[in-house]
């Protein structure tokens, strides 16, 4: 199965249950932080007003969100939009200034110290830009580290963090120090170790942004291919655009604290909520982006009969080549059954920004 078939897969799955459900977020660093959620009066102001009539910082503004089980959910937005706070405040590594959230159901706002330390250790587990190794270790023990903090014995641990580091593609490395890796194979570790435990949700804190542009797609290439094959709920920042549409399921786009527009990359890129979106993401190439289930029309008689068959994902890159190559028509074709067609003209619309995704006006 293609990452796009596995991304449309995802988009359609809206009635997957919900692992976190976020509502009415607040965070604000400041005196009197309380203060500015529950006065509609200071709750509007600009960031730049609030500094200047309270001293305080809304790092989070009235964020409602919810992250389904199996999706990647991307934060994306410029430095100082509030992501990282936002993550954080999942699981309570920064309190909440208001609002709630909730795991699987399950209160966050409300669970004591151990229930805490657990939703951090077994549940929902970080993986950080610094990597945060331990440099004395070996790295079989850094990615055994967390099963031991669970109590995991000392054969148990060991036996699952080499199966773990061979899904990373360490194998070979586990006795390594940290400092005799690379910044790619490090990050590795960080991820083999977020992994170790199992937990039911990865959270990525801009875990690729020191990395050098082509470990950095390695890596992106590597957490594809582990959602592929594992389906594991993962909730990943960045600010990087192109890194969000490669990785997104959905993407929160952040900005000044508050979701600016919530979609599918296909949503994001073909129907901008507004004119900060839609600066954001001009120069993105949008045949990569958008599948031909937004190009594709009703067939015309026998149109397309003997022409190329494409999957609903596969994108309008993938159709132009197809119908390029055959000089026809191209089917879009799901468990057998022709959904529509895709030609040139319908190509070109999506291409030129006159075909929105269906449901949205362009
Ligand atoms: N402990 C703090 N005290 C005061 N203000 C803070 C604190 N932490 C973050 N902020 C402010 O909150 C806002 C959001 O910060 P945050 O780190 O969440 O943004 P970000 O989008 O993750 O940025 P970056 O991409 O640079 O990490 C910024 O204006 C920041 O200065």
């Amino acid at each position: 199965m293609k990452a796009s078939d596995t991304k449309a897969e995802a988009a359609t799955s809206a009635g997957r249950p919900l692992v976190f459900s976020v509502r009415n977020l607040w965070k604000v660093f400041g005196p009197k932080a309380g203060k500015v959620p529950a006065d509609p009066e200071l709750a509007a102001l600009a960031p730049a007003e609030l500094r200047e009539r309270t001293g305080c910082t809304a790092a989070v503004r009235d964020v409602s969100f919810d992250v389904r089980k199996g999706e990647v959910f991307v934060v994306m937005g410029l430095s100082g939009s509030g992501k990282s706070t936002l993550v954080r405040c999942l699981t309570r590594l920064i309190e909440p200034t208001s609002g709630s959230i909730a795991i699987d159901g399950e209160d966050v706002l409300s669970m004591d110290t151990t229930r805490l330390r657990e939703l951090r250790r077994h549940r929902a587990s970080m993986v950080f830009q610094h990597f945060g190794l331990l440099p004395h270790r070996s790295v079989l023990d850094n990615v055994a580290y967390g099963l031991e903090i669970q109590g995991m014995g000392r054969a148990a641990r060991r036996s699952r963090a080499a199966e773990v580091v061979a899904k990373v593609g360490l194998e070979g490395m586990e006795h390594r120090r940290p400092g005799q890796l690379s910044g790619g194979q490090q990050q590795r570790v960080g991820l083999a170790r977020a992994l170790a435990v199992d937990p039911e949700v990865l959270l990525f804190d801009e875990p690729f942004s020191a990395l050098d542009p082509l470990i950095r797609r390695d890596m992106q290439e590597e957490v594809v291919r582990l959602h592929r094959e594992e389906g594991r709920t993962m909730v990943f920042i960045t600010h990087d655009l192109s890194e969000a549409l490669k990785l997104g399921d959905r993407i929160a786009l952040m900005r000044d604290g508050r979701i600016v527009q919530l979609g599918t990359p296909e949503e994001i890129v073909g129907a901008p909520a507004d004119d900060y979106v839609r600066d954001f993401v001009r120069d993105v190439p949008r045949e990569q982006v958008m599948t031909v289930r937004t190009a594709m029309r009703p067939a015309d008689g026998d149109e397309g009969e003997g022409g190329p068959a494409l999957a609903p994902g596969a994108t309008v890159f993938e159709a132009i080549e197809a119908v390029a190559r055959t000089g026809r028509t191209a089917r879009v074709v799901e468990d057998g059954r022709c959904l529509g067609v895709v030609g040139h003209a319908d190509l070109l619309g999506v291409v030129a920004g006159t075909t929105a995704p269906k449901g949205v006006a362009a």
